[in-house]
């Protein structure tokens, strides 16, 4: 039985926005090392607050969660900083520097391991370029090794994010939809580079994503959440149809219209004030 990476028990977690439902209610999970897992579910149902609690950037409001063995808010910040080297976040919009070099970028995942005087001098100079070079490559991107980060497309961007996570050594990859800015051929290249190199370092896999097919093909177990509740989490293979369908049941955005009360008065829209 491998290590138990994570365990979630009856877990509630609220943003800070006063009287709104919580974001996530009553979620039990367990992912262990070397697990690979897809999180469904349509927008607003939680995703992206599940991997950002397992980021151990949100405490949880009530219930149990325990990361690596231990709770990481009964931890000081010193140990907490330290459990949180092991596991890297990437986020749907990764946050880089805009006028910051490409290499210098993806270096950054490097931040934790390094002395503030290596960070310093790699701020000036980039300590291993080749390191970056060689994450990029994975993404089809070893061309923009020298780019700036605000000359490149937001898919490039993306990617840019996903090779920091190659240099940073984390045991829980958390991948927040990953392929949102990227064609059909590099969502293949993305989702495929992604797991192999959680196999390699045995890692944890948990990645959000909204195309429910490429999920289905590439992930073998589904965790699907709603209005911030755990809908299933089952093997790939006992998921139907029907159960999809459920899922995303009601979801459909209304008619782009506004309502005759809710629309703008013409003169504002004429100036560009602000509604
Ligand atoms: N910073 C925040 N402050 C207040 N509420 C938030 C915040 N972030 C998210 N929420 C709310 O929490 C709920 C879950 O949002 P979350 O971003 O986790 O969903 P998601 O499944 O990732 O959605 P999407 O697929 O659209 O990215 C939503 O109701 C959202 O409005």
């Amino acid at each position: 039985m491998p290590d138990l990476l994570y365990q979630l028990r009856g877990l509630t977690v609220r943003h800070l926005a006063a009287g709104r439902a919580p974001a996530l209610q009553d979620i039990s999970l367990d992912i262990a090392a070397g697990e690979q897992l897809a999180l469904i579910g349509p927008s607003g149902a939680g995703k992206t607050t599940l991997l950002a609690t397992l980021a151990c950037a949100h405490r949880p409001a009530e219930g149990g969660f325990q990361a690596f063995g231990a709770d990481p808010w009964a931890l000081d910040n010193g140990a907490r900083h330290r459990l949180r080297a092991r596991l890297f976040l990437a986020p749907q919009t990764p946050p880089l520097p805009p006028r910051q070099r490409v290499v210098t970028a993806v270096l950054a995942a490097r931040l934790p391991q390094w002395s503030l005087w290596r960070a310093l001098v790699s701020l000036v100079k980039p300590v291993d370029p080749e390191a970056a070079y060689r994450a990029l490559s994975r993404f089809n991107l070893g061309d923009k090794l020298y780019s700036r980060v605000d000359r490149l497309s937001g898919g490039e961007r993306q990617r840019c994010g996903l090779a920091r996570l190659m240099l940073s050594g984390a045991q829980a990859l958390l991948v927040d939809e990953p392929l949102s800015a990227l064609d059909p051929a590099l969502s293949q290249l993305t989702l495929a580079t992604l797991q192999q190199e959680a196999s390699e370092r045995g890692a944890a896999l948990v990645c959000s994503l909204h195309q429910v097919d490429l999920a289905l093909a590439h992930f073998k177990r589904i965790v699907a959440l709603k209005h911030g509740r755990l809908v299933f989490d089952l093997p790939r293979d006992q998921v139907t149809p029907a159960m999809i369908a459920e899922l995303y049941m009601g979801e459909q955005p209304p008619a782009n219209a506004p309502l005759a009360d809710q629309e703008p008065e013409p003169a504002k829209l004429a100036t560009g004030g602000c509604l």
